[in-house]
């Protein structure tokens, strides 16, 4: 993050991204998260943490945030974070919940030696579980989270009532979108030009933008667009998060093994794969056992045309966003760098046609390529077709494909709000109803812009 828009940072920074629902359609973002003594009053510095678990589907990350108050007239800094992850993620652990939640308590250690003692009671700790969990039945991933939260209760942090959950989906989309658009310093001044953003996760992908269009708002499904205010202006965003089609739900989906009963020793095939191949792959607590077509066809056609069935038809397609650019990470980016599309360090800019020249040249030349990973050919031939076929990019759209780290950082939107003082936020009441002020979502926005065009 460029460190000249650290010191934006507001007290509750480190407080989780709880997404309580409230009551009417609005969506708050802390409420019941607020540590006790985040303005502190005389103090002239203080030091406090925040714990934050990003629960994915092929990894579980712990952040452990340190901020700095120098005075109670200024708000805290953010000085540092500690960042670790294990693999697999959580719900690889479905049915021994006990065993996943031993991954959350060893990464959760790291935070006994970080955080001093005398701070541990005031460190709120927080797990938010993203699409590998929304996979596992309702009773499954209960019965992980429960015993993640037994781990947060047994620890010395401070464990706020709803510490732990599955995080919405519309919710990860928006994440993603603030923390680009403020980082390009987009969402700040006059002439704003915000940009869209794709992330493609192991189990589920997000599309977010701003649609320009009021077409584009009419033609569009009530549940993919979400308002929210920010620095007093309002974003009506289209965001929506496809469950089952991130990377590694897409393979098990074109090997025709997503959501089966597996039987013993069933093997799945795909002309994706390196024809010879035969091996095993664990996802979500379940082996599988795939390979290559021995006899049949292998190659890009065929294999384009397999992964075809996964996604036509299968999700929205705006017209708007043909001609836009948009910001693409996560798999994107992995694959993209794995191939020498864009460079690992720095990134880079790319066209969709060019996901499909990599696809075709990996798939038609599997045997060259099989030692990467042998899903490397259906890895790009997926992306090409879910930017082409399933939201309906153009050959030439643009795909910015960076890596910064600080877009895995699921806090980090909460360090760009600066919706009040600490003299403001005496009360816990009172910060609140700040941060209420500062920061709504809205579903259902489209149900409001009808009725607002009716009374037009
Ligand atoms: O902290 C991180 N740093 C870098 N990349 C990350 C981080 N967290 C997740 N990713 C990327 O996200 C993708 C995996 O998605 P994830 O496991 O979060 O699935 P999900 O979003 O479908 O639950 C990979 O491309 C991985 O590189
Ligand atoms: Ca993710």
């Amino acid at each position: 993050m460029a460190s000249s828009r650290l010191p934006i940072l507001i007290a509750l920074a480190f407080s989780s991204l709880p997404f309580v629902l409230s009551h009417s359609n609005r969506v708050m973002w802390f409420q019941d998260f607020f540590p006790p003594n985040v303005c502190p009053i005389n103090a002239k510095a203080n030091t406090f943490y925040g714990i934050m678990f990003d629960a994915g589907s092929t990894g579980t990350r712990i952040h452990i945030y340190t901020f700095v108050q120098k005075s109670p007239e200024n708000l805290p800094e953010l000085e540092g974070e500690i960042f670790e992850s294990v693999k697999p993620g959580l719900s690889a652990y479905a049915d021994q919940p006990e065993k996943g939640a031993e991954t959350v308590k060893k990464l959760l250690d790291m935070a006994i030696d970080a955080v001093p003692p005398h701070l541990w009671k005031k460190t709120p700790v927080v797990l938010k579980a993203t699409a590998g969990l929304r996979l596992l039945s309702e009773e499954k991933a209960q019965a992980l989270l429960s015993e993640v939260k037994e781990v947060f209760e047994e620890s010395p942090f401070l464990v706020p009532e709803d510490s732990v959950g599955i995080m919405d989906g519309s919710h990860e989309g928006i994440l993603a979108w603030i923390t680009v658009n403020f980082l390009t310093g987009q969402l700040s001044g006059q002439n704003q030009q915000t940009v869209g953003t794709l992330d493609l996760g192991g189990a589920s992908t997000q599309i977010t933008f701003l649609p320009r269009f009021e077409e584009t708002l009419k033609e569009t499904p009530g549940d993919f667009l979400t308002s929210f205010e920010m620095f007093n202006s309002t974003y009506k965003l289209y965001t929506h998060s496809y469950l089952g089609f991130g990377l590694k739900a897409a393979r098990l989906a074109t090997l025709g093994a997503l959501n089966m009963e597996v039987v013993d020793g069933q093997m799945f095939h795909s002309s994706c794969l390196p024809r010879q191949l035969e091996a095993e792959w664990h996802f979500g607590g379940v082996k599988y056992r795939y390979g290559g077509n021995k006899e049949g066809e292998t190659g890009f056609k065929p294999c384009y045309l397999e992964v075809l069935k996964v996604v036509k038809g299968k999700l929205h397609q705006p017209d708007e966003i043909r001609g836009s650019s948009f910001y693409a990470f996560s798999y994107y980016y992995d694959r993209a760098a794995d191939t020498n599309l864009i460079d690992y360090e720095q990134g880079g800019v790319l066209e969709v046609r060019d996901f499909e020249r990599k696809a075709k040249e990996v798939c038609d030349n599997m045997e060259r390529y099989n030692s990467a990973s042998p899903f490397l050919c259906m890895d790009l031939t997926y992306i090409t077709a879910l930017l082409k076929e399933g939201f309906g990019f153009r050959d030439n759209t643009v795909l910015q494909v960076n890596q910064r780290k600080e877009l895995q950082n699921p806090l980090l939107p909460l360090l760009f709000f600066k919706p009040f003082t600490c003299h403001e936020a005496d009360t816990h009441k009172g910060r609140v109803d700040a941060i209420h002020k500062a920061f709504l979502i809205h579903k259902n926005v489209k149900g409001k812009y009808q009725e607002k065009k009716k009374q037009k």
